[in-house]
């Protein structure tokens, strides 16, 4: 019989990551890594599956927010280390996980990385948002032009005490962004730590620091240099074309790589648009509306008719219902519906990285009205987080 606890003390969530990191093949933290991971554990939102005694399935959540298309920020849930030991899979710990997670989130939208496609569906989890791996010919790569600002390399030091405060004030940016907490800086600086040779760099312009980038350079047997960039940030283009600019003239680098956004124009920065090669397209974030009504109230909406939308939701059916869209709002309606959606779908197509169109067309919804709903989801700029978590 399985029963899902909510942890609080050290010793449990030292369980809970032994367990989950079992169930992705790792083994248990060491006391030093301990001491990183700690900072990521956030009392009430920490839950573990039992028989018994023993702790068999984990799950939890961090605080955060989230950026809306419109622009709006909401409270929202990253959600991580879901796994379920070996011995007990497939007899419904992680259904039982989920249950309980969804019924007790404060936050209105969740949002997780899967580590595969066909887990998260059922529990209500949609595809919302997929990054490209870009590489870049560095040997080829001319960017016409000088900087508009100036770029610093920051010491280890120093980056650790600036780029919390500086991401914050930068602010989310693009639809799918979410803040950061405290634990994931604290992984994040482990991480760099692990890479050594991990280099941060700012940009400053007009009105002080602007954006950053964090890479890391490994050179191969055959003297081929790699510039791996793991963080990406800016608060406007100045500062991302700089930033471009920067490490395409970094000496001996043979090829630099980094995931954008699908939309990103990265191409068009260089004077040859083929030193830019799409390497992968990948999912990146996939989208729990949690409380139905008012994400639907929280983007905004394209020019277009009203569509009246049926959700269907069987582990929140308080979300079951019918909803008019139109540009200026959402209402629950009793209306015959033009679309009928489960609401791990409404999450794939919420940040207009997937449309009504494509669904009906695969047969994966049933719907009518489709190019006013499509538009209404339209959005400017596709969605990309560039947090992993
Ligand atoms: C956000 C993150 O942390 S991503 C990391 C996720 N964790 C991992 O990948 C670690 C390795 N895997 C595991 O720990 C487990 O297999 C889990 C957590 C993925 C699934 O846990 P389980 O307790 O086996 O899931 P549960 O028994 O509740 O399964 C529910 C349903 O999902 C299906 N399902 C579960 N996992 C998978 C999977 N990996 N692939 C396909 N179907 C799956 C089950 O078959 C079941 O279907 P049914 O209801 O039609 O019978």
């Amino acid at each position: 019989m399985t029963e899902i606890r909510v942890l609080h003390d050290e010793a449990q969530f030292r369980a809970h990551t032994t367990v989950f990191r079992r169930a992705m093949h790792m083994g248990p933290p060491s006391d030093d890594d301990w001491k990183v991971v700690l900072p990521s554990y956030e009392p009430e939102r920490v839950l573990a599956a039992f028989d018994g005694d023993e702790m068999i399935g984990t799950t939890q959540s961090y605080g955060s927010s989230l950026m809306v298309p419109g622009g709006a920020v909401v409270p929202h849930a990253a959600i991580s280390r879901v796994g379920v030991r070996a011995d007990y899979t497939r007899r419904g710990v992680l259904t039982a996980l989920m249950r309980e997670q969804l019924s007790k989130l404060p936050d209105p939208v969740a949002t997780l990385r899967a580590s595969e496609g066909r887990i998260y569906g059922r529990f209500g989890y949609g595809l919302a948002g997929r990054w490209r791996t870009v590489e870049v010919d560095a040997k080829r790569a001319v960017i016409a032009g000088a900087m508009t600002g100036r770029v610093r390399m920051l010491g280890q030091d120093e980056a650790d005490k600036l780029l919390p405060e500086l991401h914050e004030s930068i602010g989310l940016t693009r639809p799918g962004q979410i803040s950061r907490w405290a634990g994931w800086w604290a992984r994040a600086r482990d991480r760099k730590t692990e890479a050594e040779n991990s280099v941060t760099v700012v940009h400053s312009g007009p009105d002080g620091d602007d954006g950053f980038i964090t890479y890391k350079v490994t050179t191969d047997k055959n003297w081929k240099h790699e510039m791996s960039i793991k963080d990406f940030v800016c608060a406007n283009e100045d500062a991302w074309r700089d930033l471009w600019i920067y490490v395409s003239r970094v000496d001996l680098v043979d090829q630099i790589e980094v995931d954008v956004a699908l939309d990103d124009p990265v191409s068009w920065l260089f004077e040859d648009p083929r030193v830019v090669h799409t390497k992968d397209i990948f999912d990146e974030i996939w989208l729990r509306l949690v409380d139905v009504p008012r994400m639907l109230a929280a983007r905004t909406y394209g020019p277009a008719e009203p569509v009246v939308i049926e959700v269907r939701d069987t582990l929140l059916p308080a979300n079951d219902g019918r909803y008019r869209v139109a540009p200026d709002g959402v209402e629950r309606v009793e209306d015959q519906p033009d679309i009928t959606i489960p609401v791990d779908l409404l999450g794939a197509v919420y940040f207009g990285d997937t449309t009504f169109s494509q669904l009906v067309a695969t047969k994966r919804i049933e719907g009518t009205r489709l190019a006013d709903a499509d538009a209404l989801f339209a959005v400017p700029c596709k969605p990309f987080c560039g947090t992993f978590f």
